[in-house]
């Protein structure tokens, strides 16, 4: 039961939310045949681990329409995809070095109708806009991808309490996240299935890395 799943932990979606959600599956699996984003594996537990996992970002962050959101190294559309659908009124950009990847990420979105996502190949290092936020998943240890991050954020905060970065992470990062001041929300507390047993929303404020 995929966009149940997506239900039970957001119960307010609207009707265009939950179909566009429930287009996901079809649209990625015809992709996934032309263009391999998703490993054979993972599609059969694409709501669980891509969709719910993208969320995760979403039980933290409450972003107000007009938040301007960057996805670094966004792949298949992750975090990126499953966030524009649940925040219609912020603008999202989706960017990857891999151009055959943004190829997804447009036919994904513009296929469910998204308005709010941009899909731009690029590495990030090049990226020349600016942002409140940027969200990732799987790109790079943590000291490297904030130096990509030098001019990437708007100066005036549009949410009092937040704005930076939220980061996808797994298992122990004691090591990777040494000397930086980080907040570390851990899945479990939102979600019940075991895949999110180590998984958490790593947050550092942008006045702690940007100098
Ligand atoms: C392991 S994949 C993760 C994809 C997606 N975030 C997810 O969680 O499913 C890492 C992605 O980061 C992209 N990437 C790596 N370095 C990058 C850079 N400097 N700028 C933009 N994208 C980058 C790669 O092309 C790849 O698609």
């Amino acid at each position: 039961m995929p966009v149940e799943l997506i239900e039970k932990y957001f119960p307010d979606l609207s009707e265009k939310q939950k179909n566009q959600f429930a287009q996901l599956e079809e649209l990625y699996a015809e992709w996934n045949e032309k263009i391999n984003v998703i490993s054979r594996k993972d599609m059969d537990s694409l709501y669980e681990k891509h969709i719910l996992h993208s969320l995760g970002i979403a039980k933290v962050m409450e972003f107000v329409p007009g938040t301007k959101v960057l996805d670094i190294g966004t792949g298949g559309g992750f975090p990126g995809i499953p966030l524009a659908i649940l925040f219609p009124e912020v603008q999202f950009t989706l960017v990857d070095s891999i151009g055959k990847k943004i190829t997804v990420v447009k036919e994904v979105s513009e296929g469910i109708g998204l308005q709010n996502v941009t899909a731009i190949h690029t590495r990030a290092e090049e990226l020349k806009e600016k942002f409140h936020f940027v969200v990732s998943r799987a790109v790079t240890q943590m000291p490297v991808f904030l130096t990509w991050l030098k001019g990437k954020f708007e100066k005036q905060n549009l949410n009092a309490k937040r704005n930076g970065v939220l980061y996808l992470k797994g298992g122990d990062l004691t090591e990777e996240l040494a000397g930086l001041k980080t907040e570390i929300f851990p899945l479990q507390n939102y979600f019940e299935s075991e895949f999110f047993e180590t998984k958490k929303v790593v947050y550092l404020s942008k006045e702690n890395f940007l100098s």
